[in-house]
């Protein structure tokens, strides 16, 4: 039941049957367990503020029992010694069990995280499916190289699984990270300990659940809720974890890689932190601009790695711009996530409640121009205003530092020497935006932009078989795609001697 207050309207409806919860324990070895410590953390829904389930919580202990588990199914299991195509028929069978509870899981990342229900029921949770399906495709095909060499020798390359991978997922997107580090893992033939971010941990777990309906073998994937500095910190510095795969902000990002250094020297990739550009040209149609702006701050309430959080536009149509932007960020819906007319659910958590704020408080004290937002909605729920920044300089903290909420740092640009220079003035390099008719700016910008992806007349175009990541301190490696599977494989060279060949 919901009763929320956004301001301008009262909710008093309930929108859905909010499941109960049903798994808060340690997933290790095929089994749900209580923690060594029999400590418990609470998981908080962001729309009321009250505990949703006491979960189960990972330390040291609980970490080192889970990656026992996973190197016993690396080492001596059936997964990594499976053809390819059988890990993929069970790969499948867990995404087809993950269609038949699509409703049950969206719900779990709204109560947990304060995501639109909609976008999860549509997006998030069939996404899940089709990056399995995806891998589960690639499971068959992974192979190594023969070499033609100058000397007698046969010459050959093996792709081999790297064995036990740790990954540590954030809590923005907590369905789509968990599939984005498992599947590709499991495609390569390896074992797993996951550890979801402790503001999201249900779903994870319910993954868990189906994975073991659907047949992947005990210790396989184990699942870890937790803290970072703790269950977190235990992953990066594990001898015994061939593998890390991180994503999450710069700051955690740079403890992971000196963890990772000072233990075993395992490798790492980093899917970090951003402060997206969008450039927006004289010739845009101005409406649209200012729809693609205001999507690419305000959705998932500006909790996106990507948000396009620093907007330039062209001095031509800027006065235009502002004008509209600001009008129709007033006409956005903020309220209860289950609320199929809502755009814009709760903060994920009161931490992220209160920085947003204080990065608010300090836009205003830096000199920039607050157009419109800038407080909470309602007095109940992390609810934060739609905000909009003008005259927003280079230097400035809200320009250069990731907010990771629904605040928009807006900017006027001259020349195309003049965006791509302050597109670049920052330490990030993860996405950027380029709003033009004009196929020369386009090609030109997004050449010019240190960024992992270009999205040029639209914004969040992802797609499973198009590799994602970061350049500069966004971080390195890749999500999606093939490229993702290198992460898990190790390249191993054999070479035996031939003789009298005909031919070399
Ligand atoms: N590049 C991408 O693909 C991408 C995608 C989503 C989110 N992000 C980034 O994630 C950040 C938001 O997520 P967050 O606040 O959960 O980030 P975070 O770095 O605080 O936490 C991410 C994960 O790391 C764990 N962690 C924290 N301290 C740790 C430590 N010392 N050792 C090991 N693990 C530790 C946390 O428990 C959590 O599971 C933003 O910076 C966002 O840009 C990046």
């Amino acid at each position: 039941m919901t009763n929320l207050s956004n301001g301008s309207s009262t909710y008093s409806q309930s929108f859905l049957q909010i499941p109960p919860v049903k798994f808060t324990k340690l997933f290790i070895n095929g089994k749900f367990l209580d923690s060594v410590s029999g400590k418990t953390f609470e998981t908080v829904d962001p729309r009321t503020e009250e505990v949703v389930a006491e979960i189960a919580e990972a330390t040291k202990e609980d970490v080192d029992i889970a990656v026992k588990a996973a190197r016993e199914a690396f080492d001596s299991g059936s997964w990594p010694r499976m053809p390819g195509a059988e890990r993929a028929k069970i790969m499948l069978k867990w995404a087809q069990l993950i269609e038949q509870n699509v409703e049950e899981i969206a719900a779990l990342d709204t109560i947990d995280g304060g995501k639109l229900f909609s976008w999860c029921k549509a997006v998030d949770v069939p996404e899940a499916c089709n990056i399995l399906r995806y891998y589960a495709g690639a499971a068959d095909k992974i192979h190594g190289n023969v070499f033609k060499t100058s000397r007698d020798l046969h010459l050959y390359s093996l792709m081999e699984p790297v064995g036990v991978v740790g990954h540590i997922i954030p809590w923005n997107f907590p369905t789509v990270m968990f599939f984005a580090k498992v599947a590709p893992a499991l495609a390569a033939g390896c074992t797993m300990v996951i550890k979801p971010a402790e503001q999201t941990p249900l779903s994870s777990l319910f993954y868990a659940h189906l994975a073991k309906l659907a047949g992947i073998p005990d210790g396989v994937l184990n699942v870890v809720p937790g803290f970072g500095s703790t269950a977190g910190a235990a992953i990066s510095s594990h001898m015994d974890i061939d593998a890390v795969s991180f994503t999450g902000s710069t700051e955690t990002g740079r403890k992971i890689m000196q963890a990772a250094a000072l233990s075993n020297l395992k490798p790492v990739s980093l899917e970090l932190g951003g402060k997206s550009p969008v450039l927006i040209f004289d010739d845009a149609d101005v409406d649209k601009a200012v729809d693609l702006a205001l999507f690419g701050i305000l959705h998932n309430k500006g909790e996106i790695c990507v948000a396009f959080s620093r907007v330039f536009v062209q001095e031509g149509i800027y006065d235009e711009f502002e004008k509209k932007v600001v009008e129709k960020a007033k006409t956005w819906v903020v309220g209860d996530p289950f609320d199929p007319k809502v755009q814009q659910g709760p903060q994920t958590s009161k931490a992220q409640f209160d920085k947003i704020l204080s990065y608010i408080e300090h836009g205003k004290s830096e000199g920039a121009t607050l157009l419109t937002g800038g407080k909470p909605v309602g007095n109940r729920g992390y609810y934060i205003e739609p905000t909009i920044f003008a005259n927003v300089k280079e230097d400035m903290l809200i320009a250069q530092e990731e907010i990771f909420g629904p605040v928009m740092a807006l900017s006027k640009f001259k020349t195309i020497e003049d965006a791509i220079k302050k597109a670049n003035s920052c330490k990030y390099g993860l996405a950027a935006g380029i709003v033009t008719k004009n196929l020369d700016i386009a090609n030109t910008v997004s050449r010019s932009i240190r960024a992992g992806i270009i999205w040029i007349n639209c914004f969040f175009a992802f797609d499973i078989d198009c590799p994602f990541g970061g350049y500069k301190m966004s971080g390195f490696g890749r999500d999606y795609g093939l490229e993702a599977l290198h992460k898990y494989l190790q390249v191993k060279s054999v070479a035996t001697p031939i003789y009298n060949s005909p031919w070399l």
